[in-house]
């Protein structure tokens, strides 16, 4: 304060603003001190705007919301220039949000141009009527029925997965005193490779087959995409701050690296889209992938397709990848419940054999708790802020058009108000319904009160269309892994999501697969 006083005085003798009265000379300082604190202060430029956007994402609203209670169902903080944030904390407040007043909001624009710029104008930035449009055309294709028909090439491809690590075994040279053979490998990889190649096909019936070593560098064109760089992090922040013009004239070393890995993901889906249609094959009628539904339905057009599968694409293999590996994990860190999964496993064999691609996945009460408790705990996207399009309400409050919205699957789920006392801990039991105790059967809720509060898909008018796929995929690899392998984790007992836009396992952490005898 001393330095300050001094400076002022100093100032206001140079510019010739002297104040002759010590009251006017104490008003001076005061004043000036204020005005700076103002401007430079943080809570007035960005306020909380950092501590979301900090590793791991949103981790900092999940505290606030447990840090006491919100009788109204609305937590509220300030964001960048004094911007107002609100968080839906009660499931009937997420159900206005989500599902009776979803067109009342819009994705944030610099979201929006950022995901147009680099992966293309598909479902994901589109809104209102067009998005209702869109949503239909997905939904006809990313069903039920639609992707039990590829139950088979999921257990396929489960197998590949399977195979690879067992072939990592057998390699690595690594054998315990009884003989079992195990290696040591990074789990995040395998499982977005696996993911990558059955959203190909289920978009372009095409298999990339990079679980097999092929086509890696569409792999690398989409963790590029991904990726959350110092570099990438301050272009995303441009893209908040400054005017699209703007960022075309300097276009960033990272935009032109996201450029090229858009490019030449554009450019393989032209090729395979080209090559489909000059070939058609026999049953295209009955064709299950998106791009032949879209030709089947006379709503072909090449780019835009080209732009729908790209964001199909990049929605579907990071979260997918990055949810598996969390399930992974969580059976290494836990192995009571990895052996109890094992036993359910075994118990439904017909025969000596593992499971095969016959069986019913869907139905296993312990694997399903597995899948969905991990998914809880580690949603892939873990903050999706909204902003109010017109005057609108949550929970019968008033609010402004303009205001933002605050969705963070990673709070929600972690709301101990919803989800109790021990919301933060792995509990596959809550997703079982024990009360028939010779019976136990797959509890939907979680033991939360409503379907809302699990938000890793969302809910709603723009819930994940992929998670009937996600779901199906993730239990057979599961499956197949669990009879085959016993895990152990390596390293960090407590691993942080890392990343931006979806948030996986740090990309370096291992995982110890031991081959079991089958
Ligand atoms: C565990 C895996 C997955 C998780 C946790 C997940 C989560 C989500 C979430 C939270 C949203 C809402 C995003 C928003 O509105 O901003 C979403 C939307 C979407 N997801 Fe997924 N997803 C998964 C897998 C998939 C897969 C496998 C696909 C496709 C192959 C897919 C395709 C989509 C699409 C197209 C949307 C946009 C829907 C719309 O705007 O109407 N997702 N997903």
């Amino acid at each position: 304060m001393s330095l300050w006083s001094s400076a002022i005085w100093l100032l206001t003798r140079y510019l010739d603003i002297y104040a002759n009265s010590l009251f006017l000379l104490s008003g001076e300082v005061v004043g000036s001190w204020v005005l700076f604190a103002v401007l430079s202060s943080r809570n007035w430029l960005y306020d909380h705007v950092f501590d979301i956007f900090d590793e791991p994402l949103a981790w900092n609203v999940s505290k606030w919301i447990n840090d006491r209670e919100y009788p109204e169902g609305l937590m509220h903080f300030f964001g960048i220039f004094g911007s107002s944030y609100v968080v839906p904390t009660s499931p009937a407040a997420l159900t206005d949000v989500l599902s009776t007043h979803a067109y009342d909001y819009s994705k944030p624009s610099a979201f929006k141009r950022y995901t147009t710029r680099f992966w293309g104008h598909g479902i994901i930035s589109q809104e209102q009527d067009e998005h209702r449009t869109h949503r239909k055309t997905y939904l006809s294709v990313f069903n039920q029925s639609n992707v039990a028909r590829l139950n088979s090439t999921l257990f396929a491809k489960s197998m590949q997965f399977v195979d690879r690590v067992s072939d990592t075994c057998e390699e690595s040279g690594i054998q315990d005193i009884t003989g079992l053979k195990s290696a040591v490998i990074p789990i995040y990889e395998l499982c977005a490779l696996v993911s990558l190649d059955v959203d190909g096909i289920f978009s372009l019936d095409f298999d990339f087959n990079t679980i097999c070593g092929e086509n890696r560098e569409i792999f690398e064109a989409h963790e590029t995409l991904f990726s959350s760089t110092p570099q990438v992090r301050k272009l995303f922040l441009l893209y908040n701050i400054a005017p699209q013009w703007l960022l075309d004239i300097f276009p960033s070393s990272a935009a032109k690296k996201l450029d090229a890995a858009h490019d030449l993901l554009a450019g393989v889906c032209r090729k395979i889209l080209r090559e489909h249609l000059a070939h058609p094959a026999k049953d295209d009628a009955k064709a299950v992938d998106f791009a032949r539904n879209l030709v089947n339905k006379n709503l072909y057009n090449e780019d835009a397709a080209i732009s729908q599968i790209l964001v199909i694409l990049g929605a579907g293999y990071e979260s997918t990848g990055g949810t598996l590996a969390w399930v992974f994990i969580c059976l290494a860190r836990n192995p009571q419940i990895q052996e109890q999964l094992r036993q359910e496993l075994i118990e439904a064999r017909k025969g000596p054999e593992p499971l095969g691609a016959d069986a019913n996945y869907e139905k296993f009460v312990m694997l399903h708790a597995v899948v969905m408790e991990a998914t809880r705990l580690y949603p892939a996207f873990a903050f999706l802020p909204r902003k109010a399009i017109r005057d609108t309400s949550i929970a019968s409050q008033f609010i402004p058009k303009g205001t933002f919205v605050a969705l963070s699957p990673h709070a929600h789920n972690y709301n101990k108000a919803v989800w109790g006392p021990k919301a933060a801990e792995f509990l596959p039991e809550r997703w079982i319904d024990r009360s028939d105790p010779l019976r136990p059967r797959q509890n939907p809720l979680g033991g939360a009160p409503a379907t809302v509060c699990m938000m890793s898909y969302f809910h709603g008018a723009r819930s994940c269309v992929g998670r009937e796929l996600a779901v199906a995929q993730m239990k057979r690899q599961v499956a197949l892994v669990v009879e085959r392998f016993h895990l152990d984790p390596v390293g960090d007992p407590d691993p942080r999501p890392v990343g931006l836009f979806a948030t996986t396992p740090p990309h370096d952490l291992k995982l110890h697969f031991t081959k079991l005898p089958c």
